[in-house]
């Protein structure tokens, strides 16, 4: 594929979606299949309930009362410990526990009167009793594959009887802040600023699956950025800054000296056009290794990470795209005459500080809305990407 010098922004966001493809299927411990996404279908291993079991705290009974009471089975008792119930028999039975053989209801114990032995109460054939199957049969189909692991899936597959799952392996990310200027701590000095991105980065790569393998900081410095991007063991390595044409942006050089595939290099947006997607040997076989180059100015790194780093990371850990949010704003924006702009809205509302320099609109948005060259009119739809929360 060749080079396109600002490809119009649809363009890049899609050929960031076409650029890769799933990662291997691997099996996962429920713990760790967290945030994956299921590489087959989960099947029931077992009816769910798997027998017939009390509803409810009361009293196992069979046929109509009054019923003689004959023992007791709490959750996890062995049901047969007190053999077959007959007509007016009842087993005082804990929610959870199986259903005794012959049971033909469960009486709350909230209805129950005991009087003597002897269990008085209304009570409805099948009432308060969970039936084996309810939920699923053995074999069904529970969950699709491309179903994202969250932990109510984790609990599911667990009460279906799994261990592990088989999921697509979530893409290894690495991250080279770039930048002789940036400090870790304290505030700006002597000419010199914080890195915004690392701390930007890290949470947000990690909730879209990533795995974070470092954050690493590197000065401007060509041979130590080959030297990082060489040894790199990550699917896909992020660079920010460096991206221009500036005495010390080395992204160009670097992706030159490796004789890396530009499959964007440049987009027609506002913030973040000098952004690069590129394709070098890597670390799996046959699979190649991604480098995304987020430019320096940490909402053009944002716009940056929108458009090629979402749509990557989701192809590579088999995550479906979700539906575009549409929104209509509610005040007209003004559009770049031929590029695209990113523009931090919360709810409907365009906000302010919104400069390629600027965190302060995006820390209290909700989304990024997409303005189309010539920009948007009061009322107007527009698409909106959803931003880290
Ligand atoms: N002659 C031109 N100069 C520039 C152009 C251009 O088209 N022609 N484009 C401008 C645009 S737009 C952007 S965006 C930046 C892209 O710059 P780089 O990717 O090369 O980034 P740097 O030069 O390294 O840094 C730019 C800016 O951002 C600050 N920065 C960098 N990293 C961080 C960080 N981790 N946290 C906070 N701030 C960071 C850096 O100090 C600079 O102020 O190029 C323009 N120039
Ligand atoms: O990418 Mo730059 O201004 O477009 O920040």
């Amino acid at each position: 594929m060749t080079a396109h010098h600002d490809l119009p922004w649809p363009d890049a966001r899609a050929r960031a979606r076409a650029a890769g493809r799933p990662l291997p299927a691997v099996s996962r411990t429920l713990h760790h299949a967290r945030d994956h996404v299921l590489a087959r279908p989960v099947t029931a291993l077992t009816d769910l309930p798997p027998f017939d079991t009390s509803a409810m705290d009361g009293w196992a009974v069979a046929g109509p009362g009054p019923w003689r009471i004959r023992g007791r089975l709490l959750a996890g008792d062995d049901a047969d410990a007190v053999g077959t119930l007959r007509d007016g028999d009842a087993v005082e039975i804990a929610t959870g526990a199986r259903l005794p053989r012959g049971a033909t209801g469960v009486l709350r114990s909230e209805r129950a009167k005991v009087d003597e032995s002897l269990l008085f109460g209304d009570v409805q054939q099948g009432g308060d009793i969970r039936p084996q199957g309810q939920e699923c049969r053995s074999g069904d189909d529970l969950l699709p594959a491309g179903t994202v692991v969250n932990p109510a899936v984790t609990g599911l597959a667990a009460a279906a009887g799994y261990d592990e799952l088989v999921v697509v392996d979530r893409p290894r990310v690495e991250v080279l802040v770039l930048g002789d200027e940036l400090l870790d701590s304290g505030p700006p000095r002597d000419g010199r600023i914080r890195d915004a991105l690392g701390p930007l980065l890290t949470p947000w790569l990690r909730t879209l699956g990533a795995d974070l393998r470092r954050v690493r900081r590197l000065g401007d410095d060509l041979a130590a950025l080959r030297r990082a991007v060489e040894s790199s063991q990550a699917d896909v390595v992020i660079t920010t800054g460096g991206t221009a044409g500036g005495p010390v942006d080395h992204i160009h050089p670097l992706l030159r000296d490796l004789g890396a595939e530009l499959l964007v290099d440049g987009v027609a947006v506002r913030p973040g056009h000098p952004m690069v997607l590129a394709h070098l040997p890597g670390p799996r076989p046959g699979s190649g290794r991604f480098l995304v180059a987020l430019p320096g100015n940490p909402l053009a790194a944002v716009s940056g990470m929108l458009t090629l780093t979402v749509p990557l990371l989701r192809r590579l850990s088999g995550r479906p795209e979700p539906r575009p949010r549409r929104v209509r704003i509610a005040q007209a924006v003004t559009g770049h005459p031929r590029d695209t702009r990113l523009v931090p809205v919360s709810g409907d509302m365009p906000l302010h500080f919104s400069g390629p320099a600027m965190l302060r609109g995006l820390a209290v948005a909700d989304g990024m809305a997409v303005v189309p060259p010539g920009g948007l009119r009061a009322g107007e739809r527009a698409e909106v990407l959803r931003v880290p929360r």
